[in-house]
């Protein structure tokens, strides 16, 4: 049985406005996410038969049983798909998961797991689904799914979904995680969050002001993000990122950025990862092609 194995890379969002709520209670936002060269690791196998089998390792999956795990619910929804033909085969896969991001840290491990999974099961499985399709039943599995599977850094609206692929300008980033975890839905449901800040142009992105509308609220609510940020403000504009826990400073360079990690309180995991303008998936996968058709 061939195999593949590709990285689930984590994300930052350099800003996030909330601009307003819909009637489903979802929230409209403006974003951009940057995608970083840090992230999960997957080997994926296809099956004679149609199990579905996680075997996850690394750090703070110990609270999520494997029916539950992103990657298990994406298989799933994938070979449940409408355009999908079952009757054509068995439909089942060996999935090893290798932890590295921070759960329920702002940096979309579990949403970049979930993409990773359809990318590699479309291929795998030979479903020739488009990215379309597949971004369309990601959204479903959560709002930060669809980025992942597009692969591209992007400018984001509408509840995430509405995307614009961007350059950014290569940065190194240092991202501290407090030991602290910050529920997307109860902080997307606190009544003190602020929900009206006005529409920005990506143009303002570039040149203007911009903050993170969780980043007040979450600070009140828990104090490992509040310290976090005061001790790297130190070093330059620090942020938080997503519905938190997880900070992040920009640097020129690895070096810089390398200093001033070794300076990391040992309390909090950190780690230094480069910008990535597209995610490394679609490439891991073209050697699959490859593969398959020699
Ligand atoms: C904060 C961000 O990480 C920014 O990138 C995302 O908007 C959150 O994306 P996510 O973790 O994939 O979130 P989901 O699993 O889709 O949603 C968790 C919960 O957050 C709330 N939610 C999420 C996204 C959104 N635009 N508005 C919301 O109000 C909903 O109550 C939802 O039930
Ligand atoms: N493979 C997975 N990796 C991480 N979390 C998972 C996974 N499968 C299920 N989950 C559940 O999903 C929740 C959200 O995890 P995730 O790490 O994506 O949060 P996050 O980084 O805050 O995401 P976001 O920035 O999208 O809000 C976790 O608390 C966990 O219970």
């Amino acid at each position: 049985m061939p195999s593949v194995t590709v990285t689930a890379p984590a994300k930052l969002n350099l800003f996030l406005h909330i601009t307003g709520q819909r009637s489903d209670g979802y929230h409209n936002l403006q974003t951009v996410f940057q995608l970083l060269d840090y992230g999960d690791e997957l080997t994926l196998s296809a099956r004679d038969d149609d199990r579905i089998i996680i075997n996850a390792q690394g750090a703070s999956l110990n609270d999520v049983a494997p029916q539950d795990n992103l990657v298990v619910r994406a298989a799933e929804a994938l070979r449940a798909a409408e355009n999908v033909n079952k009757a054509r085969k068995k439909l089942g896969a060996d999935i090893s998961l290798t932890k590295r991001v921070p759960t329920g840290g702002g940096l979309g491990g579990g949403s970049s797991d979930a993409a990773s999974t359809l990318l590699a099961l479309n291929s795998l499985w030979s479903l020739n689904l488009s990215t379309e399709a597949l971004a369309n039943i990601g959204r479903k599995l959560g709002a930060d799914v669809p980025v992942f599977v597009r692969g591209q850094s992007a400018w984001a609206e509408g509840i995430g979904e509405e995307l614009t692929p961007l350059e950014l300008p290569e940065r190194w980033f240092l991202v501290i995680h407090p030991s602290c975890h910050v529920s997307t839905k109860v902080i997307f449901s606190h009544p003190q969050l602020t929900r009206d800040t006005p529409a920005i142009t990506m143009a303002a992105f570039f040149t203007g002001p911009t903050r993170n509308d969780f980043e007040n609220l979450v600070r009140r609510l828990a104090d490992p993000v509040d310290k976090a940020l005061i001790w790297l403000e130190k070093f330059g504009e620090a942020r938080m990122t997503g519905s938190g826990a997880s900070v992040f400073a920009s640097f020129d360079s690895e070096a810089q950025a390398n200093r001033v990690q070794r300076k990391v309180p040992s309390e909090w995991h950190s780690f230094v990862a480069r910008g990535l303008n597209r995610s490394p998936v679609a490439a891991q996968l073209e050697g699959l092609s490859l593969a398959k058709d020699r």
